[in-house]
């Protein structure tokens, strides 16, 4: 059985629209459908507002569908009641934000914060609780001298060591990390990164990993989703890319990255993102793209099997090959 899967997810949110009168919809997240296992990494790459952060929420639980199932071990997630959603999936899954200077408790001593979902969850007794909290500093690198200091005291790499300590605390199957790097120095990324790395091989964690940085998703992930516009546009094994992706907004993404420039021919991207409240109709790349014709207005263009033994697919009908 998949350890979670999302089903034809739809996000959408309603705005105030910017004319005098009335209301817009943001296509946050569009027809997404994706599959993980136990034990498997998957990335999540894409522009900025391209929803990544929205599918996020969704597989952790903070986000509610519009339309779709999340399942997670078979169970529909949003046919739960808000008790066993929290009891079951709520401690099953953890999460890293991009920014640990404000998704810590500015008020609360390090070891409170790492023990609040111990506390939550009444997790053991009180001492079991401490000896837990104790366990965890040790497993992310804390020294056990800051335990009483507040996160303002810390250096921006230990705040995210505490965070993942807290994401951690429930021995949850799955760890969520959202751009969990992109708000460190530069000379401390590498040390989390391997942080997380090791921590995911030893306890065995599946992951989904979202981040601009594209080589290290590539290194990280067994399989990458690559998003646009609120759509995943196509899903392939990350040893196959870049070579191997087919759709061309794929292929412009990984082109861009300095590192991997000798694999295929860079491509640059002209035109402005459209706007996600009102997204180009068929393929929403297409405003974009160097190879569109007036077929890729008419309709979105179907999923294709790229074929071969991991999961590949995509959404084109003039993919690269
Ligand atoms: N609560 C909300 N209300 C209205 N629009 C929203 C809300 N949350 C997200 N959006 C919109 O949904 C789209 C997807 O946002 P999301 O944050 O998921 O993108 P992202 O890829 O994570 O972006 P970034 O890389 O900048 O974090 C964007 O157009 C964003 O403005």
């Amino acid at each position: 059985m998949n350890l979670l899967e999302l089903d034809g997810v739809h996000v959408v949110h309603r705005i105030r629209s910017a004319r005098l009168f009335g209301h817009d919809n943001v296509y946050a997240l569009t027809d997404a459908n994706l599959v993980l296992n136990a034990g498997e990494t998957v990335g999540v790459v894409g522009e900025s507002g391209c929803g990544k952060s929205t599918l996020a929420k969704v597989v952790v639980g903070l986000q509610q569908p519009t339309e779709g199932s999340v399942r997670y071990q078979g169970d529909s997630l949003w046919d739960m009641t808000s008790a066993e959603r929290a009891a079951g999936f709520g401690r099953n899954v953890g999460m890293i934000f991009q920014d640990p200077a404000t998704a810590l408790n500015r008020r609360l001593a390090v070891a409170k914060i790492i023990r609040d979902p111990l506390d939550v969850h009444r997790e053991g007794t009180p001492a079991q609780r401490a000896d837990r909290v104790r366990e965890l500093m040790s497993l992310v690198g804390l020294p056990e001298s800051v335990a009483d200091a507040v996160p303002g005291q810390l250096s921006g790499g230990q705040r995210q060591r505490v965070a993942i300590a807290r994401a951690l605390a429930l021995r949850p199957a799955l760890l969520v990390a959202d751009e969990p790097t992109s708000a460190l120095d530069v000379s401390v990324r590498a040390q989390i990164l391997n942080l997380l790395v090791d921590l995911r091989d030893r306890l065995g964690l599946a992951m989904v990993f979202i981040s601009h940085d594209i080589q290290t998703v590539k290194k990280m992930s067994d399989r990458i989703v690559t998003m646009y516009l609120g759509r995943i546009v196509e899903e392939a094994p990350a040893a196959a890319v870049p070579e191997a992706a087919h759709h061309p907004y794929m292929r412009a993404l990984f082109s861009a990255t300095p590192s991997l420039l000798h694999a295929v021919e860079p491509i640059v991207l002209t035109g402005p993102v459209p706007s996600a409240t009102a997204p180009p109709s068929g393929c929403n790349f297409r405003t974009r793209c160097w190879k569109a014709t007036d077929e890729c207005a008419a309709e979105l263009p179907a999923l294709v099997d790229a074929g071969g033994s991991a999961r590949h697919t995509y959404r084109c009908i003039h993919p690269e090959l």
